[in-house]
């Protein structure tokens, strides 16, 4: 594959001609954005209602039609063999494309530039010497600061070339880390690609080992489905849930930088807490107990225990006459109402429709011609009311499961068989909360309010949910995400051997039947893009302990001598040794993390303070003047930075409740690092990271 790189301003040299394409593209993609601007909506909207909303969309538009002067307008081109079918894609009448973040047209509509997520595209991605699709030639363009400088050409159809890795996708692969997560579009992998094109229709279950780019596969994926599904998606919404605040504030440029800018973002917690106040903290015993699945059955039994089988008439009277709807009528309305398995609310509201229905069959047999006026009035009929309330009466979600939590006769009534004693007695609350206000949440807590919520009325679903580190989910947690997305579908991440909560996810057949989606294809990405091969090697020994039958992650990644392991010379020197570790670090180009356990923050706090290194919390944005974050092992996850300096492994460990989980979270730990890792200790290192063994 050869490289071009040399400098030359000749029209005949092909790099020039490429930066004139570029240049062309910028200025088309200029007009684009000044013909958005000079859209005048005054005559086409008669109303004011109709000219804001217009108005938002030709604002969104003239943003997403920016020219960001880091981002190069165009990454590739592909040499198709020959004429794409017309009907085939948009811009499909040319022989040659250029492949960008978006499409941009000339003043004539021929497309200059286009969307990387174009059917026409897809050979970008895909095509391969076995399978060429039609393509003989992809190029690949190398830019240093926003200059078009280099470009690299693959022959598909030619015998006589080599195969290669691309320089120049080794090259992005490589450079440093600065600032937020980053688009990977020009550098999409083609088994990545197949789960980022995967149809809207289906749930894709994504298992891959750190760094593999399942974050980055599952934010390109909502691009994509955008892009294939624009106006459903627009209607019913996407989502995308991460672990916590650091990492939804890492990931949040990704898709506004493809021009995405309509993708909400939460935690299971936000979706979760809405309308509730969390002041509460759960035992890891109760915490496992109120994130089981047979919660959901407790609930829905103690819910439908609320429906009492009537055994009075209704009378209803209206004017001078009575209509009396018997008892055993009554009944069989509510059994049927039970075995439909209606939410709750809707078969309260339903109830005195039927009631009302009803008698005016009485009615009519009676000879009167009543209509749906009188059956509404019927229905709202101060006996029809006192009836439903004894029958089917309301029920308060957050009251029904304080109830739960506070009453041990009503939990065992409907815990029975589900739940044993112990188990019953691990959930209760020692002091029982007086009011749904007062009551201490936890956020087990809110996660049964939600399930009830979902039992008196159907949860609103998405049309697409991303749902990130799902590994650390409970049974509960699944059940509250799949409900958001009952008649769209998912993309599930994860890593089985990060997970670090107490009930963390052993098998994905589990988690998607939790989730509502046993259909679901569960796909394995093994290739590593960020941690260096010596590095992974090393977090690679813990897999038998914690995830046995886990592959170890290939890294494409080649870094000599990113790997180091330190000894202080006792617990009093290690501070310093850290601090000596960072400030190594720091002379190097990109970002430092200095991961610790959760206990050992304040000590390195106090320490970088006294030697004067300002430092930044998870999430926050690294800059060129602010490099180094002081990281939590807890809040770790899914993040990374250039050199990682990792004090104290056996802390790590020691922070967690038990060894497993604590070997688990030094496996993150140790799986953040894109370009160097120092480990500092001076307490003994876990077993299997001991040299020699
Ligand atoms: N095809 C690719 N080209 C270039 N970079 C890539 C590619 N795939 C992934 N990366 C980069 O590799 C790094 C790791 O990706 P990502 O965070 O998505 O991995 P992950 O599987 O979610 O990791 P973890 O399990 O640790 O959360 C990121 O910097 C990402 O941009």
């Amino acid at each position: 594959m050869p490289a071009h790189e040399h400098e030359s301003d000749t029209t005949t040299d092909p790099l020039a001609r490429e930066r004139a394409h570029l240049t062309a593209s910028r200025a088309a993609l200029r007009a684009m954005r000044e013909d958005a601007q000079a859209l005048d909506i005054r005559n086409v909207t008669a109303n004011w209602v109709n000219a804001a909303v217009l108005q938002a969309q030709i604002d969104e538009r003239i943003k997403s039609l920016a020219d960001l002067a880091h981002t190069p307008l165009f990454f590739g081109r592909l040499d198709y063999l020959h004429r794409v079918g017309a009907e085939q894609a948009e811009g499909a009448e040319g022989e040659q494309f250029y492949i960008g973040r978006r499409h941009v047209h000339d003043a004539d509509g021929d497309p200059m530039v286009i969307d990387w997520r174009a059917p026409v595209s897809q050979p970008f991605y895909r095509a391969s010497r076995k399978d060429p699709q039609e393509v003989g030639q992809r190029r690949r363009f190398g830019y240093t600061g926003g200059e078009l400088t280099a470009y690299e050409d693959e022959h598909l159809t030619d015998p006589a070339e080599a195969e290669q890795t691309s320089k120049l996708l080794q090259a992005e692969i490589e450079r440093p880390r600065v600032g937020p997560m980053r688009d990977i579009v020009a550098t999409i992998q083609p088994e990545q690609d197949e789960i980022v094109r995967s149809e809207l229709g289906g749930t894709v279950c994504v298992q891959g080992g750190p760094g593999t780019g399942k974050t980055a596969v599952g934010l390109h994926r909502v691009a994509y489905l955008l892009y294939a599904h624009r106006e459903r998606l627009a209607r019913t919404g996407t989502l995308v849930i991460g672990p916590n605040r650091s990492f939804l504030q890492y990931i949040e440029q990704v898709l506004p930088a493809l021009g995405e800018l309509a993708v909400k973002q939460a935690t299971v917690d936000d979706l979760v807490t809405a309308g509730i106040e969390v002041r509460g903290t759960d035992t890891a015993d109760a915490a496992v107990v109120k994130g089981d699945a047979r919660m959901a059955e407790v609930l829905r039994r103690a819910i439908r225990s609320h429906v009492t089988l009537p055994t009075e008439p209704v009378v209803v009277v209206r004017g001078s006459r009575r209509w009396r709807v018997p008892a055993y009528e009554l009944e069989e309305m509510v059994t049927e109402l039970l075995a439909r398995d209606m939410r709750y609310g809707a078969a309260h509201d339903a109830l005195p429709q039927r009631i009302a229905h009803s008698v005016l069959v009485r009615m009519e047999e009676a000879g009167e011609a009543p209509d749906d006026r009188v059956q509404n009035a019927v229905a709202r009929n101060p006996a029809v009311k006192a009836a439903v309330k004894a029958i089917w009466p309301a029920v308060d979600p957050a009251k029904l499961v304080l109830r739960l939590l506070s009453d041990a006769e009503f939990l065992a009534a409907h815990a029975e068989g589900l739940l044993t004693e112990d188990e019953q007695k691990a959930i209760l609350w020692t002091k029982p909360a007086r009011s749904v206000k007062s009551a201490k949440w936890s956020v087990a807590d809110a996660v049964l309010i939600d399930e009830a919520n979902d039992l008196v009325a159907r949860t609103h679903s998405l049309g697409h949910v991303v749902l990130d580190e799902a590994q650390d989910l409970s049974p509960m947690q699944y059940r509250a995400v799949g409900r958001r997305c009952t008649t769209g579908s998912a993309t599930v991440l994860g890593d089985l051997a990060q997970g670090t909560t107490p009930w963390s996810t052993e098998n994905w057949a589990q988690a998607l039947h939790h989730l509502g989606k046993s259909d679901a294809v569960v796909e394995e990405l093994t290739a590593g893009f960020r941690v260096p091969r010596e590095v992974i090697a090393y977090a690679s020994r813990l897999l038998p302990v914690i995830s046995p039958g886990l592959a170890a992650v290939k890294s494409v990644r080649e870094s000599p001598g990113s790997l180091e392991v330190r000894a202080a010379a006792g617990p009093a020197e290690l501070d310093a040794e850290v601090l000596a570790a960072c400030e190594e670090s720091l002379e190097r180009e990109g970002s430092i993390g200095l991961i610790a356990a959760d206990a050992r923050i304040p000590a390195l706090a106090e320490a970088l303070a006294a030697a004067g290194h300002a430092y930044l919390s998870p999430g926050e944005e690294t800059t060129a003047e602010s490099r180094l974050t002081l990281v939590p092992a807890s809040l770790a996850k899914g993040l990374e930075y250039d050199y990682v300096v990792l004090d104290e492994p056996a802390a790590v460990v020691d922070g967690e409740p038990d060894e497993r989980t604590g070997l688990r979270r030094l496996y993150v730990a140790l799986t953040r690092a894109v370009s160097g890792l120092t480990v500092v200790h001076s307490a003994d290192l876990p077993k299997e990271l001991t040299p020699g063994v």
